[in-house]
């Protein structure tokens, strides 16, 4: 019954605007969290079908129950688990149970739909979370992916290979394939739990979106270098940073909420993360010039958004939208600072800004006023084969989006200065011959092209990958000589604990 009770409460806290719905969930210290977010968000998404129901059936006169518990027992009751979590409130709802069930088909028989879903408000029609696949970043710290794909067939799971095309996430029953963007993403039908799986417990695995995979993945530090995650917590892109960074070199992570950055650093010690210096800070008072930061080159910056990007937090509610646009409008000016911010760490080569919002405000525009005011960086065009580009005039930018890739609403942007840039192609190369030879996927740098493929799977695997082949001797000399500087440079770095 504290499941039903502290859903309702929340409901009623977000009704009443006192937090986003996402907060107020983090912040309920429920023991299950997961548990609590979907309930909350699935009977906030069927408000108005419950209320409908609820109203034609008398329910609240006839129990004395309130609306937002109401809510959640009547969703739970007839669309969810069944009321399994059980409770005093039970009993009352099962007396209950076929008239609120009668009424739910009247509806559907009304309004000519066979699903639930089909009941929703336009708007709300769209693929929603537990329609998204179900992606499993393999946690390279600890295993790789082919013994991670290994324990999972042993486990039952039948894996169908690598994915070519959108369409081939689109799972059932106990299948999973390999990502075709992202080399350690494993993507398996909606719905699939791994909460109480061996693999996510001993921090194997990260259950991550696809879309907020792609910020490390794409500033793809190398190892042994100093790195800055600006607004980290709870840390799903710190480690994958860390992983990016197999643990080599020094990764500065702050935030500035400390219940966050406590629940982060138990994530990150399960993931076997050691290369850390986690700060309960505030980034835009980090001093870009203190001796401790002049040598960071990369920087993630995934700052507060409206998180308007995550499928189920989406507010359709029309109330209040000068209020939405002052928060919006706060929102951006909070993010352009950071960005701005973050370009000014003297040896600073690439920043990576990401948001979970779909709204231009938060992002193209933020991107766009912050290229303007610093004149030496430029943007980098990124992976060309993914289908959502940002908005004109970014379409080096990526979003990411439920129907067009899959994932919950996401913008990426990545920042490169502009003396980099002449120097990309040898520092990709650096990479590339650091990394495992075999490594499908690489991430781009400025200017390089997808390597021409006649066959479209490995064109897609050689994605914005420069071809080592067409080096001349002066650049293969040259990351030699680059090699053997960066092993000296490893074998002095120095690895943080977190604090
Ligand atoms: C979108 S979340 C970050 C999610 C995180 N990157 C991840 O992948 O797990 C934004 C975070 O920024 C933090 N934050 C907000 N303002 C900040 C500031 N001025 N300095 C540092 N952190 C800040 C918030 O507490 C919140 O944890």
């Amino acid at each position: 019954m504290a499941l039903y009770m502290k859903a309702a409460e929340i409901l009623q806290k977000a009704e009443r605007k006192q937090a986003a719905l996402k907060t107020l969930v983090y912040d309920s210290k429920f023991a299950n969290i997961k548990q609590l977010f979907a309930l909350v968000c699935e009977t906030q998404k069927f408000s108005s079908v419950l209320q409908e129901i609820i109203e034609a059936t008398r329910l609240l006169k006839l129990t004395r129950l309130k609306m937002p518990l109401a809510q959640v027992l009547v969703y739970d009751l007839l669309m969810g688990q069944g009321l399994k979590c059980g409770g005093s409130w039970k009993a009352v709802m099962m007396k209950h149970r076929s008239r609120l069930q009668a009424e739910l088909a009247r509806m559907k028989v009304k309004q000519k739909v066979s699903r639930n879903e089909d009941l929703l408000p336009a708007n709300l029609q769209q693929p929603h979370g537990d329609q998204l696949p179900r992606y499993v970043r393999v946690n390279t710290l600890k295993t790789t992916v082919e013994d991670a794909v290994d324990y999972l067939k042993r486990d039952g799971f039948s894996y169908l290979g690598q994915a070519c095309r959108l369409e081939d996430l689109s799972l059932k029953d106990r299948h999973f394939v390999r990502d075709l963007h992202l080399p350690e993403l494993l993507v398996f039908p909606p719905k699939t739990d791994f909460h109480d799986h061996f693999l996510y417990k001993a921090g194997h695995i990260i259950l991550q979106d696809k879309a907020s995979c792609l910020p490390a993945f794409l500033l793809h530090p190398p190892p042994g270098s100093q790195v800055l995650d600006a607004c980290a917590a709870p840390g799903n892109k710190t480690s994958h940073l860390a992983a990016v960074m197999k643990n080599r070199g020094r990764l500065f992570a702050f935030d500035l909420d400390a219940k966050r950055l406590a629940t982060m650093s138990t994530l990150l010690l399960r993931a076997g993360v050691t290369c850390q210096q986690l700060a309960n800070q505030d980034f835009l008072k980090v001093d870009p010039d203190g001796p401790q930061y002049r040598d960071v080159e990369f920087i993630l910056l995934d700052p507060s958004c409206s998180g308007s990007g995550m499928v189920c937090l989406r507010d359709n509610s029309s109330a209040d939208q000068d209020k939405e646009k002052a928060r919006l409008s706060s929102l951006a000016s909070f993010q352009l600072r950071c960005l701005n911010h973050g370009l000014r760490f003297p040896r600073l080569k690439r920043l990576v800004y990401s948001t979970c919002s779909i709204h231009r405000q938060e992002n193209e525009d933020v991107v766009a006023a912050c290229l303007q005011q610093n004149p030496s960086f430029r943007l980098v065009p990124l992976l060309a084969q993914w289908p959502e580009r940002g908005l004109d005039p970014l379409p080096q930018c990526l979003r990411a989006d439920p129907t067009k890739t899959r994932t919950h609403g996401f913008f990426v942007a990545l920042l490169e200065k502009h003396s980099e840039a002449e120097d990309g192609k040898q520092e990709a190369a650096v990479q590339i011959s650091e990394q495992e030879e075999a490594t499908p996927h690489s991430p781009p740098t400025s200017e390089n092209k997808p390597a021409a493929s006649e066959d479209e799977s490995e064109a897609s695997e050689m994605e914005e990958t420069p071809t080592p082949a067409g080096e001349t001797d002066v650049t293969a000399s040259k990351k030699r000589r680059r090699k053997r500087k960066k092993k000296k440079k490893n074998a002095a770095a120095v690895t943080f604990k977190a604090v």
